[in-house]
């Protein structure tokens, strides 16, 4: 049983958990909703429970909620930060789930950093949060992963002047190694290829436009590869993303968040899932956000909460085996 945690109750997460659970209520995966369930109820039947196992034999004729309480009404669009604690509760409790051996695997509704963060939340989204969850601070890496692409980034919601300031040999190497490992143990790839992006124009051109990838990025790949990694680089990033360029690679590592989002979210944006990889446990999330542009409108599309479902089912299954 997977548990799905409430999101922004003003975005679309009511909207495409009520959609998700039509498509899948019959096939699976099944999913529990730790939200408010007032979000749900009128679009969907819902059935508040208190357990995962209740939850089980509820899934096919209702939505099983595990509830949570609002501290002011979700109004679609006009996200309000007194209902964060709420947002916050639902990420805490569903790991904890997932820790005791309840739920098999998190998947995140989307939140607003804005709006948590205006509460004194101390991360800038759900991955390093989970990672502290986790008692794993610092390990935690975001891979956003489609159908045609995998992309790592390794700085990531930091400006960009900042993100080039961030870049070290030592964090692409920590980054890597936790995604090759993340690829062998939850995507049963035995020997992930890794593809790393230079960050300059034609990767730097030999130090004409830039030297990060001469001091930073090739002694990362060089010790990597000593350390019998397959993974090679630094490539041009203007072609590391051709058909062609892709079939040679598993996942391609990027030096900054848009450097890799642009690329999967035009590719995949229906079908793009956010992975966390580092953790003890399995997390997914689709690749958007909150959408408050169009929430409450009937329009949010659930293919990527579907995709996100789908894939922390077959990972977890995938991590069974592999214990
Ligand atoms: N996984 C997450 O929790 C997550 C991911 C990205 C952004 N965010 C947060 O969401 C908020 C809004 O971010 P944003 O506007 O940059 O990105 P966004 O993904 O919320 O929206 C970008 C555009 O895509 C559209 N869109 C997004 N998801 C859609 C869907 N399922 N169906 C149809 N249209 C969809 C929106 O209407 C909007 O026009 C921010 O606070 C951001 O921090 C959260
Ligand atoms: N995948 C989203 C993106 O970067 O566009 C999102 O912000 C991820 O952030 P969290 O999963 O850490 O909330």
């Amino acid at each position: 049983m997977l548990v799905l945690t409430q999101g922004d109750p003003a975005g679309i997460g009511p909207e495409i958990t009520v959609k998700a659970w039509q498509a899948v209520r019959h096939s699976g995966p099944a999913f529990v909703f730790l939200g408010a369930p007032e979000l749900l109820e009128g679009a969907a039947p819902v059935q508040v429970v208190s357990s995962i196992a209740e939850a089980e034999a509820v899934f096919p004729s209702a939505i099983p909620v595990l509830p949570l309480g609002l501290a002011a009404p979700a109004i679609p669009g006009t996200p309000d930060s007194r209902n964060a604690p709420s947002v916050i509760d639902s990420i805490a409790k569903a790991v904890a789930l997932v820790l005791d051996g309840a739920a098999s695997a998190v998947v995140t509704n989307p939140i607003s950093k804005e709006v948590v963060q205006k509460t004194g939340f101390a991360h800038p989204g759900h991955t390093s949060y989970l990672a502290e969850l986790c008692g794993v601070p610092g390990q935690d890496v975001m891979m956003l992963a489609g159908p045609s692409l995998r992309v790592v980034p390794v700085t990531v919601h930091v400006a960009l002047r900042k993100a080039i300031d961030q870049l070290s040999t030592n964090l692409i190497m920590q980054t890597a190694r936790t995604v090759a490992k993340g690829l062998q143990r939850d995507f049963a790839l035995s020997a992930p290829r890794l593809a790393v992006a230079g960050l300059n124009p034609h990767a730097g051109e030999n130090g004409l436009m830039g030297s990060e990838e001469q001091d930073i990025i090739l002694p990362a790949i060089t010790a990597l590869q000593a350390e019998g990694m397959d993974i090679t680089g630094p490539y041009p990033p203007d072609t590391l993303f051709t058909p062609q360029a892709r079939a040679k690679y598993d996942v391609a590592l990027c030096m900054y968040h848009d450097q890799g989002l642009i690329p999967l979210k035009t590719l995949d944006m229906a079908e793009g899932v956010n992975v966390t990889l580092g953790l003890p446990i399995i997390r997914t999330s689709p690749d958007h956000g909150t959408a408050f542009d169009i929430a409450g409108q009937g329009l949010a599309d659930p293919s990527s909460l579907l995709a996100a479902l789908r894939l922390a089912a077959q990972l977890s299954e995938n991590r069974k085996k592999t214990a």
